[in-house]
């Protein structure tokens, strides 16, 4: 009966939240646990989680979750507290905030006029790609504004393999860019990236957590660059150096043809 009206449901929303998808399996009825320890996990996340399955509202994916291992959830902690911390007495907003992800990241931009309808709707971040928790790109990135840089935490899944036990360099560079243009574009709207430079100093052990600090040099015209450092969550070890040039689109970029 339940089921019946979860699919009831589900029908007359097209668009539910991912959850909502989940709502309507049987396999839900498991996760319901896992969403409720990812409650627990995190205390602030728990005002801004939807525990609603048929919520309208996207789901964040970079809320806590039970795929995060005790570092993630610890680093996490740490800056998510700066994002409740003013910079001076007279400062209205605290520097750092966390930015909510989502699947799909400009919902409605057209990306084409030749892109057809069933491929706009299908269409996914690719980070953002899987339903299961901690299986490929599990990450969460905070910005501030102020100072022009960000810090993203991001565990690594074992989906994203390449060398036995380490991480795919593809991956790596899926981050870097993520994270570089995610500052460019909350800095300056939106861009597209010309150009990434990557140099990998030692390799990430699969499931671990590692820092992304991007930050950025300097606009000229239309053109943004950004660097970007991949480390330990200690900053001890240096994983990854980065340079990525963004260049910004306007709004003829709703116009681009899909050949
Ligand atoms: C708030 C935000 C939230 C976001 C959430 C989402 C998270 C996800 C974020 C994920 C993010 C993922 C993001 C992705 O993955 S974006 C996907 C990967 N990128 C692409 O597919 C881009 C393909 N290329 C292009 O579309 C164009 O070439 C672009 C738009 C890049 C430039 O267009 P165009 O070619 O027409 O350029 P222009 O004539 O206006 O030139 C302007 C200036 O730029 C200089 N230039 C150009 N190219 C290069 C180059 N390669 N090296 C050095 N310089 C270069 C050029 O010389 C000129 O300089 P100047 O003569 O003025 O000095």
């Amino acid at each position: 009966m339940i089921l019946r009206c979860l699919h009831a449901v589900r029908r007359f929303i097209p668009h539910c939240p991912a959850l909502c998808r989940d709502a309507v399996s049987k396999r839900s009825l498991v996760k319901i646990p896992e969403l409720l320890y990812s409650a627990r996990a995190s205390a602030r996340g728990l005002s801004k989680m939807s525990l609603w399955p048929f919520s309208v509202s996207p789901w964040d994916f970079s809320q806590p979750n039970a795929s995060w291992n005790a570092e993630m959830q610890e680093v996490y902690d740490r800056y998510n507290a700066l994002c409740e911390v003013k910079a001076e007495e007279t400062e209205k907003k605290p520097p750092w905030r966390k930015l909510p992800s989502y699947n799909r990241s400009l919902k409605y931009v057209t990306g084409g006029v030749y892109l057809s309808k069933i491929i706009q709707s299908k269409a996914r971040l690719f980070t953002r790609n899987l339903k299961e928790h901690g299986a490929a790109f599990e990450y969460v990135v905070f910005m501030n504004k102020q100072e022009k840089r960000c810090v993203c935490l991001f565990q690594a899944g074992h989906l994203l393999e390449g060398p036995p036990g380490y991480v795919h360099g593809g991956a790596i560079a899926t981050m870097i860019d993520t994270v570089t243009g995610t500052l460019a574009g909350y800095l300056v709207g939106p861009v597209m990236t010309a150009n990434l430079n990557i140099n990998y100093r030692s390799p990430v052990p699969l499931g671990s957590v590692v820092v992304l600090h991007g930050a950025l040099d300097r606009i000229e015209g239309k053109k943004v660059f950004v660097t970007c450092r991949m480390t330990s969550t200690d900053e001890s070890k240096l994983h990854t150096e980065a340079t990525a040039l963004f260049i910004t689109v306007g709004p003829q970029w709703n116009s681009f043809e899909v050949s």
